[in-house]
């Protein structure tokens, strides 16, 4: 049952606007076995700059012996051609990455903590309750560097080691980020085994805690659900969507999890609904193009594919 708000949100008379957080360059390339140069880093985000997009993360400033695909950071931030308008955010899982970020000229960056436990171990090395305990000088600092800090939540319904996971441990993560001064809190389905089902009784939860426009969904598409968990949280009011150019994703800590929802994909989607993007589908499918043939792959955008057959 959509609620009585969504149904009025999605009227063809008001359109409405939807944020996208481009992940790519950073949730897509940090899976890849494949380490692409630098140079082809920048390029797939200067590209990415030219389509309409507001908010594309870029790198992560975590350890290189646990993620050496993002070993490249600061080459990465300093070498892209930053577009007035645009933001280009970064992980930092603690206040070492924090100050290497803010050396390479950082403006934005993100946090990530996880509803389970046992997937934190795996990811950062430290339970959920510590996690937060690093981020919290990140906050502190932030807030006199005038930075801003998003906040992800990851296995919000599912945990690769612990199975599903209740609404309510999420809560708490979200209602500690969001006390630490988080601007946004992404709520993150990392292994993509969330359903219409699971993120209703999620977003039931969760937006009891705050208002709607402080939250932003992030859907992995392992079970092929990711539109469709997307199209929920638009249903109950969200209006920002993390999503992959290209589909591609993946975290390394939680093996077996497929890409993010493509972002030639979502738009697609959203165009479909109307809603105002201001992404350039065309430009996107070139990118995905671009990116699938750097990494020897073919997408995982069913959108470039179709467009690629209808070419042929
Ligand atoms: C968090 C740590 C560092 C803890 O790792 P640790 O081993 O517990 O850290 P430590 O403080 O004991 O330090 C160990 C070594 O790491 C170094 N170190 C320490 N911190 C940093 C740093 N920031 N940058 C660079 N180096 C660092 C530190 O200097 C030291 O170096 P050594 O003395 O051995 O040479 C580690 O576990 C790590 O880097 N994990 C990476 C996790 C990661 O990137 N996961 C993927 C992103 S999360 C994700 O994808 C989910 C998301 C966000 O997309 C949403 C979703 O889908 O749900």
């Amino acid at each position: 049952m959509f609620r009585q708000v969504s149904r009025r949100c999605f009227s063809t008379v008001k359109p409405f606007e939807v944020r996208i957080v481009e992940v790519g360059p950073r949730d897509g390339l940090q899976n890849e076995p494949k380490i692409l140069p630098a140079s082809v880093k920048i390029s797939l985000i200067n590209q990415l700059s030219q389509t309409g997009l507001k908010t594309i993360e870029a790198t992560s400033f975590v350890s290189p012996k646990w993620v050496p695909q993002m070993g490249d950071n600061a080459e990465v931030l300093q070498g892209i051609e930053k577009v007035n308008g645009i933001s280009y955010p970064v992980l930092t899982p603690n206040l070492k990455g924090y100050e290497a970020a803010l050396k390479a000229g950082a403006q934005e960056v993100a946090v990530f903590g996880a509803a389970s436990d046992s997937f934190s171990k795996k990811n950062v090395n430290c339970t959920s309750k510590e996690s937060i305990e690093r981020f919290r000088p990140i906050f502190e600092h932030a807030k006199k560097d005038g930075i801003k800090v998003r906040g992800y939540v990851s296995t919000v319904v599912g945990c690769p080691y612990e199975g599903p996971i209740q609404p309510k441990a999420v809560c708490e993560v979200v209602e500690q980020l969001l006390d630490l001064g988080a601007y946004e809190i992404s709520l993150g389905d990392t292994i993509g085994v969330g359903t219409p089902g699971s993120m209703k009784r999620l977003l039931d939860e969760v937006l009891k805690l705050d208002k709607v426009e402080k939250f932003a969904v992030h859907c992995h598409d392992t079970y092929g659900q990711a539109l469709a968990n997307i199209l929920t949280s638009l249903e109950y009011g969200i209006r920002v969507v993390d999503s992959s150019v290209s589909g591609l994703g993946g975290c390394p800590y939680a093996r077996g999890a497929s890409g993010n929802a493509a972002t030639e994909d979502v738009i697609y989607m959203l165009h479909g609904l109307g809603a105002q993007t201001g992404v350039d589908l065309d430009k996107l499918i070139k990118i995905g193009r671009f990116i699938s043939n750097e990494l020897g792959k073919p997408s995982e955008s069913k959108v470039n594919r179709a467009s690629r057959n209808k070419e042929c």
